[in-house]
């Protein structure tokens, strides 16, 4: 197993008096894709939200790419190499498609085979079709593919999706999980929140699962697809 890029043990975090998170741990290794599985209310978005420093870790350690991230505002995170593509998508609508790639580009990733536009344009053909098209002229597809193309141009270390496919339209759908296979055939890091569990399953490396702010089962693709009763028993399905 190559070191870790990400690292969490005993993660600690909540709103105000309630805490939501009370011992989260997993690791993700360079390359890997990992997801974040549990039903709804179980500290799936919390535990982003504190990876990313939009929420104040209360206790545990948190380590990216040989940085301590506890008490790192979301910025500085940013700046490490975390990039987020939020439910919701984001987009702003009065830039072009094209400017959304190129206005907020970087190279937080050290390596050689930048995510360019023109990269980015391979993955989703449609946005090269669509390069200038306002983002208010754009499908909820479209913007999607938009959002995460936006968060690739930041080259990061680690790309987070929350609910990248929520409210999408089957086929479309279909589009952004092929295009998560094309980014983890490219060694793009990814950690993925989301509920269709059978795509998961055919995607990612490892999964972990959250019940009420715990990590209850981790463990890989193989493992989790064998064990229909923890998706009885933790995921609803
Ligand atoms: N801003 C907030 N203030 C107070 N409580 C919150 C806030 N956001 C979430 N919570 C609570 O924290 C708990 C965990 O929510 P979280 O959004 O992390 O769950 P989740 O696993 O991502 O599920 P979902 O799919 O419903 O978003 C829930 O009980 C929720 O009501």
């Amino acid at each position: 197993m190559p070191e870790a890029l990400l690292s969490c043990r005993g993660l600690q975090a909540g709103y105000g008096a309630s805490q939501v998170l009370f011992d989260v741990g997993f690791d993700i290794a360079p390359g890997q894709v990992v997801t974040l599985l549990g039903r709804n209310g179980m500290g799936k978005s919390t535990t982003i939200k504190t990876l990313i420093g939009a929420l104040r870790l209360r206790a545990g350690e948190l380590r990216f790419g040989g940085h301590t991230l506890g008490g790192l505002a979301a910025d500085a995170v940013a700046r490490l190499g975390i990039a987020i593509v939020p439910e919701g998508r984001q987009c702003f609508p009065n830039l072009t498609v094209h400017e959304h790639l190129v206005a907020f580009a970087a190279h937080r990733n050290g390596q050689r085979d930048a995510w360019t536009a023109e990269r980015i344009y391979q993955v989703f053909p449609r946005l090269k079709e669509r390069a200038r098209n306002l983002g208010n002229q754009l499908s909820g597809g479209e913007q999607q593919m938009l959002a995460i193309g936006r968060a690739l141009s930041t080259n990061p270390r680690l790309l987070i999706l929350d609910e990248a496919t929520e409210g999408l339209a089957p086929v479309i759908r279909e589009d952004i999980w092929r295009c998560l296979r094309q980014l983890k055939e490219a060694g793009q890091t990814t950690l993925v929140v989301d509920k269709y569990i059978d795509r998961l399953v055919a995607l990612a490396d490892h999964h972990v699962i959250l019940e009420r702010g715990r990590v209850v089962w981790q463990g890989n693709s193989p493992a989790l697809s064998a064990d229909r009763g923890l998706w009885q028993r933790y995921l609803g399905v």
